[in-house]
């Protein structure tokens, strides 16, 4: 599990260490450049002429730093100081003083043509505002030069806490990030920005020294292996009975997705409750499922009762539609069941008129909601969410007391407690109908094998992103769709499990 920081977070963990700890500014601000330096150096970057273009901060500190130690290693490095004088904090002007003994080069507005690498410390987690004026038409030049460039612990103009790009940003191939990633190269655009991404040790406190209100991770490939268990002795019982309501007459493949993909998660069993005229494709297409099928202004309460009472998990909401028969499952739903709930698409465009059912609800639940659908249920917009991804998920999920998954290129789960998880696996090729499907089977395959609601949603996540990455690897990202993702999760659980 890896841990990410915004920087305001990060600014208190500076602080504690250097003035709680009482390590000096200067000690890891010079560990911050060293690591800085090995990465260039490790990493072969061309290094026949450097640049390193300087703010006014503690970034551009690290900065003139770095090129001191270039400076030091015979390696021709030039200093441009972009930031304003008046501003200069004292260990900028510290390390400028520094420098300037040994006499590093300081240029001003040279042509980025000479120069094979350039060191972008302009902004790090300082940057609190837009960036404008000479900044910007900077930033665009380097984005142009044909020089290679390394951001010094995050690419300036991205916002730490969201990945936004703050008006421009410097696009890099490699970021070299002290104590942890930062929460805006996680987040798109600044993933996309930050090119290769190093986190450097530089003897910040970590951990639990400070404790944030929220603290933010990610599930990796490697906690996989340590979290999966399949008993050898199990059998279609213990792996667990997944009841499924999904699909209307018109939508048998979301149906179809979802009970395939919790069986290709290891369940062992699934009952799908679906429209009468799904009888003639779902057996056919999925023989392994059992089916009840409804007619269309029926809900059929006795067989629905007794499947109900038969799974250990329930889904609702892949394809199901939001007219009156849907409104009155997931009505039936939330009344009669006693397990715990995976509620998708539709499912949550009807909750919104549901929502006292879902608070006397005593049985863990978990919602799915992409982007649109958490808007829709909390009154909040996309950009709103953009702003705040983990507060607003947490902060959701605390409101109606459920695990909450918000689907978007980075997923974001959590259920209203300290620890929210950002998922790193997957692409775009996974943006392709039914592929939200998948996911749900997946989550309902592994809370019926009994992991817990957070730990359900935190692995299968995981596992539906790295099923999407093999399918990108074996199909391409153009050709992938979402049954792929069914297939590929099998490997996935077969390597890691
Ligand atoms: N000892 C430590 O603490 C350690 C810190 N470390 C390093 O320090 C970095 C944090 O340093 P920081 O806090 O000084 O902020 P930083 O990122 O340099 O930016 C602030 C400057 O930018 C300016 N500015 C902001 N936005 C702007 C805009 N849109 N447009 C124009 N100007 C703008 C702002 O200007 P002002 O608001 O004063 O006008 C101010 O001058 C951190 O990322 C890491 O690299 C490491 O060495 C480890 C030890
Ligand atoms: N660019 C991307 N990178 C990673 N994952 C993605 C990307 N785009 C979509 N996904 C994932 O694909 C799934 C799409 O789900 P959803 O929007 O519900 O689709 P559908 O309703 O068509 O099934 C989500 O799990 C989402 O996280
Ligand atoms: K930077």
């Amino acid at each position: 599990m890896r841990e990410f920081v915004s920087g305001t977070q990060m600014k208190q963990l500076d602080r504690y260490t250097i003035q709680e700890i009482g390590i000096p500014s200067l000690v890891l601000m010079e560990r911050a450049a060293r690591s800085v330096y090995d990465t260039m150096i490790k990493e072969r970057l061309p290094l026949k002429k450097v640049l390193v273009l300087c703010g006014s901060g503690n970034n551009g500190a690290d900065g003139v730093a770095l090129a001191r130690m270039l400076h030091l290693s015979n390696i021709s490095v030039d200093v441009e100081i972009l930031g304003n004088p008046s501003h200069f904090t004292t260990e900028m002007k510290q390390q400028i003083e520094i420098a300037k003994k040994y006499q590093v080069a300081f240029v001003k507005n040279k042509s980025l043509s000479e120069y094979t690498t350039i060191v972008d410390a302009i902004f790090g987690v300082g940057l609190d505002r837009e960036v404008g004026g000479g900044y910007k038409e900077k930033i665009k030049e380097i984005n142009q030069a044909d020089a290679k460039v390394v951001a010094v612990d995050i690419p300036s103009g991205i916002d730490s806490a969201t990945g936004k790009v703050l008006g421009c940003a410097v696009c890099a191939d490699w970021t070299v990030s002290f104590a942890y990633e930062k929460l805006g190269t996680v987040f798109y655009e600044g993933a996309e920005y930050a090119g290769n991404v190093r986190v450097a040790d530089i003897g910040i406190v970590k951990m639990p020294e400070i404790c944030f209100p929220i603290s933010t991770y990610t599930f990796e490939e490697k906690d996989l292996k340590e979290k999966l268990f399949r008993r050898e002795s199990g059998n279609k019982g213990t792996f667990g009975k997944v009841l499924l309501i999904a699909g209307n007459e018109m939508t048998s493949g979301a149906a179809l997705l979802s009970a395939s993909s919790a069986l290709h998660t290891g369940v062992g069993m699934v009952k799908v409750h679906t429209r009468k005229e799904n009888r003639a494709i779902l057996p056919v297409q999925l023989p392994e499922a059992m089916y009840c099928f409804y007619g269309k202004k029926e809900i059929k309460s006795e067989a629905l009762a007794e499947s109900l009472e038969w799974a250990d998990v329930v889904g609702i909401g892949p394809g199901l539609g939001t007219n009156k028969q849907a409104e009155a499952l997931l009505e039936f739903v939330l009344k009669y069941s006693k397990r715990p709930l995976v509620i998708d698409a539709d499912g949550l465009n009807l909750l919104k008129s549901k929502l006292d059912l879902l608070e006397k609800y005593e049985y863990p639940v978990i919602m799915t909601p992409h982007l649109g659908e958490f808007s829709r249920l909390s009154g909040l917009s996309i950009k709103d969410w953009k702003q705040q991804p983990i507060e607003l998920t947490n902060e959701l999920a605390h409101r109606y007391n459920v695990t909450l998954v918000c689907k978007d290129a980075r997923t974001v789960i959590a259920d209203g407690g300290q620890n929210v998880y950002v998922n790193t696996t997957g692409n775009s090729g996974m943006a392709t109908a039914g592929s939200g499907d998948v996911l749900t089977g997946i989550l309902l395959g592994l809370l019926a094998q009994g992991y817990a609601p957070l730990d359900a949603a935190v692995m299968g996540v995981c596992v539906h992103g790295l099923a999407g990455d093999e399918a990108a690897k074996e199909k391409g990202k153009y050709a992938m769709v979402a049954g792929d993702l069914i297939t590929y999760t099998g490997d996935v659980l077969k390597k890691r499990g």
